[in-house]
């Protein structure tokens, strides 16, 4: 079943007295909301996070995890790591990883097919830069994306993966796509999952968009029919703007 869902991607922003902040004022704007909400502190508040929002209505997820169940990879941290301290979701494969850690479709397949192995379910990110837009080559790069790194998945494993188009000209920029640029894009990765795995599974997977999604801009993306929620930086920093967001629905 499609989900609505707001996410704040936090990035490496916030120690551990500003993630206290950060996370009360979101508690005081929590309120019922059609979408699930959750929020992605960096690796080392993670267990705080969980513990300061349980049966607050927000979901602690993780920004990025290894494929390896452990072993010698200095720096990094399991999905097994990750469960056990009550984290569930993970985010992968965002521009941020791939531009400045080299994460490629490979090695984003692995960590996809560790995390759907502990049971977690995965914010998938991808989306096309600038350059791609200006060729006309976008859906061929999210074409790509998508198949190289999921395309190995079964029917099933869709139950736990969320989608998020970020194309990378947007992100940070103040520069979003237009409501209807994002529309088309998720029509055509809706089409793309219904070609491999037919429109039920395609209809049920939720797809988010991200690249500067504010107060001001959420309700007309999100109006969109094959827009599912958001993944949200910048504006996550700030528990009125994210809220603003989140009641955007
Ligand atoms: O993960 C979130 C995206 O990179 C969007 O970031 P942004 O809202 O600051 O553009």
């Amino acid at each position: 079943m499609r989900k609505q869902i707001v996410a704040g991607n936090w990035k490496m922003n916030n120690d551990l007295a500003q993630t206290e902040t950060l996370i009360s004022s979101l508690k005081a704007q929590v309120k019922t909301s059609n979408a699930e909400v959750m929020i992605a502190p960096t690796a080392t508040n993670l267990w705080h996070a969980y513990n300061s929002t349980k049966n607050a209505g927000i979901e602690v997820i993780a920004q990025n995890m290894h494929f390896a169940e452990n072993g010698a990879y200095t720096g990094e941290i399991s999905a097994a790591m990750l469960k056990s301290i009550g984290i569930n979701t993970v985010i992968l494969g965002h521009s941020e990883r791939r531009e400045y850690f080299n994460e490629t479709d490979e090695t984003l397949a692995k960590k996809v097919d560790a995390a759907l192995a502990k049971g977690m379910r995965i914010i998938f990110c991808f989306g096309e830069e600038l350059a791609d837009r200006k060729s006309g080559n976008e859906e061929n790069v999210v074409g790509d994306q998508i198949k190289k790194a999921l395309f190995h998945l079964s029917a099933a494993d869709f139950q736990n993966i969320v989608l998020a188009y970020e194309p990378v000209w947007a992100i940070g920029t103040g520069e979003t796509a237009t409501a209807e640029q994002a529309q088309d894009m998720h029509a055509f990765i809706r089409k793309t999952l219904a070609d491999k795995y037919g429109n039920d599974i395609a209809e049920d997977v939720s797809i988010l968009y991200g690249g500067s999604v504010k107060p001001a801009n959420a309700e007309e993306i999100f109006s969109k029919p094959d827009v599912d929620g958001g993944l949200i930086g910048g504006a996550a920093l700030n528990a009125e703007d994210f809220f603003g967001i989140v009641n955007a629905f």
